[in-house]
């Protein structure tokens, strides 16, 4: 039983809890974490860290193939691939993190954790209990997946259908498997499962994968699971789903398709529904609106905060983690009394959300953005060109792969760039600092790219726009 009083008790101890709860204990302050599954969170076991581990032996298998005079043999060894994921989870043990949790000075509690009360949050679990913070709580509670109303897919037996944690865990590779959602999850599994030995059909309701994208990178990304061998379905959505022979009918207007599981990737939403949200007034499964402060925008008092995907801003690890940063700053130099100005761009205001988040889609090609990804007003120019330099052409013989910038045209700034290709996830911090520096064009003509890199991309963009 843990009963207590901490200066801040943070809930969820996902990436973006650890952070929140270290920044804190770092400004001075009792910081107590409440976990009720694994401390690291969906993005250590269940998402970021085993999906990249699955897609990385492809994209580098496929590049290898694009180049002449490598030898290989065009097989990936799925056991060993599975062996290597399980090595980065540690094979779901956190130990590691919750040592890492103590040794931060953080006291680690297990169990589910709900708000109770003002400043009280009540532990039911391993380490049940009441804890009460002095100055704040702050809620780290992640996401959870949105399940579409889909006929059938109720009374569809669990095991023939997937959510991202099978699509991330399994050690079995389906002989064929159906893929709902042609978002980050289902274009980045479909890939990492077509190589790894499936036969993978994607279902879209859109004409192409990843929507929220310009048009020339879903095109980019759809060749690219077609090369994989992926199975398109565009502009078509399931109509019906039902189980047939330890198999599932998948219902399209053409037809039924016959699969052995169906990952489900229609998007995610806040982790609250059990959270106790009520009892401070907010509604549950809503989520947690913050200011940039990460304070809770409509609860009174000051000691609600919330960071990372529950919050529904930038459902990202990173950005999570950023907010976290500031959230915990936040917390901190409140309870030492501090009038805290959250100016935009100070360490107390997580500004990027709205200007400057950056993400990586990890199929093969990559997909990287940061800011926005086309032109919005009159004072706003897209400058779009292939990515077809020295660089790139040595990187990968007859390299596919474009960039868009939006300039603003006044202050002659960037506001988003947009890359598709091979291996452009590194040039992504490039964009974001030009993007969150607001560097000026006439001053980004004067940071060269070296020869021959792919960034050689970068000044090919300035001519194109007119320098
Ligand atoms: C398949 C997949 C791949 C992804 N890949 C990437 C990627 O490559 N890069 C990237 O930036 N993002 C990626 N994401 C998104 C990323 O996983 C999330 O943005 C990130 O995990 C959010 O961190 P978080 O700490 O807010 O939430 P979570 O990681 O979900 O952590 C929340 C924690 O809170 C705990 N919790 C919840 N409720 C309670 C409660 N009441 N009491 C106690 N504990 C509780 C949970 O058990 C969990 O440990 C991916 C997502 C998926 C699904
Ligand atoms: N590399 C990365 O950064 C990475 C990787 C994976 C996931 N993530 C994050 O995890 C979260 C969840 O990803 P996601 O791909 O599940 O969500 P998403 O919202 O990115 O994509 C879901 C897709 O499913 C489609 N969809 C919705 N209902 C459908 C239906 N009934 N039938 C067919 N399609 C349908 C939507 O149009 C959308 O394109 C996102 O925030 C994402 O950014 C990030």
């Amino acid at each position: 039983m843990t009963q207590g009083t901490y200066d801040v008790v943070v809930i969820g101890g996902g990436p973006v809890g650890e952070n929140a709860a270290d920044r804190a204990a770092r400004g001075g302050l009792s910081v107590a974490l409440v976990e009720h599954e694994r401390f690291g969170g969906e993005c250590s076991y269940w998402a970021c860290i085993p999906s990249k581990a699955l897609l990385r032996p492809g994209n580098l298998l496929a590049a290898i193939r694009r180049m002449p005079g490598v030898q290989h043999d065009g097989r990936i060894d799925a056991a060993a691939v599975f062996a290597r994921r399980d090595e980065f989870t540690h094979g779901g043990d956190d130990s590691g993190q919750f040592d890492w949790v103590r040794g931060a000075g953080i006291e680690p509690v297990r169990g589910h954790a709900r708000v109770t009360g003002e400043r009280e949050v009540t532990v039911e679990g391993r380490d049940g209990g009441v804890l009460h913070a002095r100055h704040a709580v702050i809620v780290c509670t992640g996401s959870v997946p949105k399940t579409p109303s889909l006929p059938g897919l109720d009374g569809l037996p669990g095991r023939l259908v997937w959510t991202s944690r099978d699509a991330t865990t399994s050690s079995e590779v389906p002989g064929r498997l159906a893929v709902l959602g042609g978002g980050a999850v289902g274009t980045e599994m479909a890939q990492a499962w077509a190589r790894l030995g499936s036969e993978v059909h994607l279902i879209l309701t859109g004409p192409r994968p990843l929507p929220g994208y310009p048009d020339f990178v879903g095109d980019a990304v759809a060749e690219g699971l077609g090369a994989a061998g992926v199975r398109l379905h565009p502009d078509t959505g399931a109509e019906s789903v039902s189980e047939v022979d330890d198999s599932v009918s998948v219902g399209l207007p053409d037809g039924a398709l016959e699969v052995d599981r169906l990952l489900v990737a229609t998007g995610r939403r806040p982790a609250t529904d059990t959270l106790g949200l009520e009892t401070v007034g907010l509604e549950p499964g809503d989520p947690v609106r913050v200011d940039d402060t990460g304070l809770a925008s409509d609860v009174d008092g000051q000691w609600l905060y919330a960071a990372g995907d529950v919050t529904g801003r930038a459902p990202l690890t990173h950005q999570g983690k950023y907010a976290a940063r500031v959230a915990g700053d936040v917390v901190a130099a409140r309870a030492r009394g501090e009038t805290v100005d959250p100016e935009p761009w100070t360490r107390y205001a997580s500004t990027a959300d709205h200007h400057a988040v950056p993400q990586v889609v990890f199929t093969d090609p990559e997909v990287a953005a940061v800011g926005q990804r086309e032109a919005e007003g009159p004072h706003q120019r897209d400058v779009e060109l292939d990515i077809a330099v020295g660089g790139s052409a040595l990187h990968a013989d007859g390299y596919p792969g474009r960039m868009r910038a939006v300039v603003d045209t006044r202050e002659e700034t960037l506001l988003g760039v947009t890359f598709v290709g091979q291996d452009v996830a590194e040039l992504l911090h490039s964009a974001t600092v030009a993007v969150v520096g607001q560097v000026p064009l006439g001053r980004l003509w004067h940071a060269v790219p070296a020869f021959p890199t792919i960034s050689e991309v970068w000044l090919r963009m300035l001519e194109e726009y007119g320098l």
